[in-house]
């Protein structure tokens, strides 16, 4: 695969998208607000519009005990589940297998009135990256979803108009061993998950309407999904 098309992209996208996720909120530029929270779980967004559109990045980080970093990547990034946690998924098709960690996904949401329907069209990659900060720590996982082309499915031919995203889903895994030298369990580990995204919502949508969706609909999505790998890895081995 590292002959791929759009291998040199993906490098490309994956080391800008991971640099971005790496940076706190207090470095990352003035106009950040947090507009959620929920337990350790922190929102925030800049209001952003492009030609008009409200293309509002947003930043959300969170710590989840019991699971790791691994784990959370194999739950986004893996097809086979994402009916399971995303709520506004109405259809969801593999379009390439590029290699076992590189997928191009379309994907349709469901309408959110009064804005049109979206459909979205992109690929995802899945990398472990080494702990630089902690040599002997446990290694980042990461999944970056980002949209492209395909011939075959050209933009806003049918009902839906298609959105354009850059998702960026950086975890870290940490590891508090037990004072007995006891062997390690799920009450020993917990994972710093960050959650970036940017999507352009394609054809106009009132602002307003768009930021009410965000609002409602961010937070849900990575309370639910979090809540998903949890209880999908509670009684299995842990997966480093
Ligand atoms: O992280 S992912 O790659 C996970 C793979 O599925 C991702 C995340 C979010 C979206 C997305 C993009 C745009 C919209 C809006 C824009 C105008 C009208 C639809 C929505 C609407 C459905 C709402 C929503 C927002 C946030 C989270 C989930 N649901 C969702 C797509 C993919």
């Amino acid at each position: 695969a590292c002959q791929h098309r759009l291998w040199s992209e993906i490098e490309s996208v994956v080391k800008q998208q991971v640099a971005w996720a790496r940076t706190g909120i207090g470095e990352c530029g003035v106009g950040w607000q947090l507009f959620a929270e929920d337990g350790e779980m922190r929102m925030y967004r800049r209001e952003e519009e492009v030609d008009g559109m409200a293309v509002d990045p947003l930043k959300a980080v969170h710590t989840v005990p019991g699971i790791t970093g691994h784990e959370v990547c194999h739950y986004f990034f893996g097809p086979q589940y994402r009916y399971d946690w995303e709520t506004t998924l109405e259809q969801m098709t593999v379009l390439e297998t590029i290699s076992e960690d590189t997928l191009v996904f379309l994907q349709t949401h469901k309408r959110i009135w009064p804005a049109s329907q979206r459909d979205v069209l992109f690929w995802s990659h899945m990398r472990k990256l080494p702990n630089e900060s902690d040599r002997d720590g446990p290694d980042l996982w990461t999944v970056v979803n980002n949209s492209t082309h395909h011939p075959d499915y050209p933009p806003n031919v049918g009902k839906c108009v298609r959105i354009y995203l850059k998702v960026c889903l950086l975890c870290q895994t940490r590891v508090d061993p037990p004072k007995d030298g006891a062997p390690l369990t799920r009450d020993n580990i917990s994972c710093k998950i960050t959650y970036c995204s940017v999507v352009n919502p394609g054809g106009w949508a009132p602002a307003s309407v768009l930021r009410a969706v965000y609002k409602r609909e961010y937070p849900k999505f990575l309370k639910r999904f979090t809540a998903y790998v949890v209880n999908q890895t509670k009684n299995k081995p842990i997966m480093f």
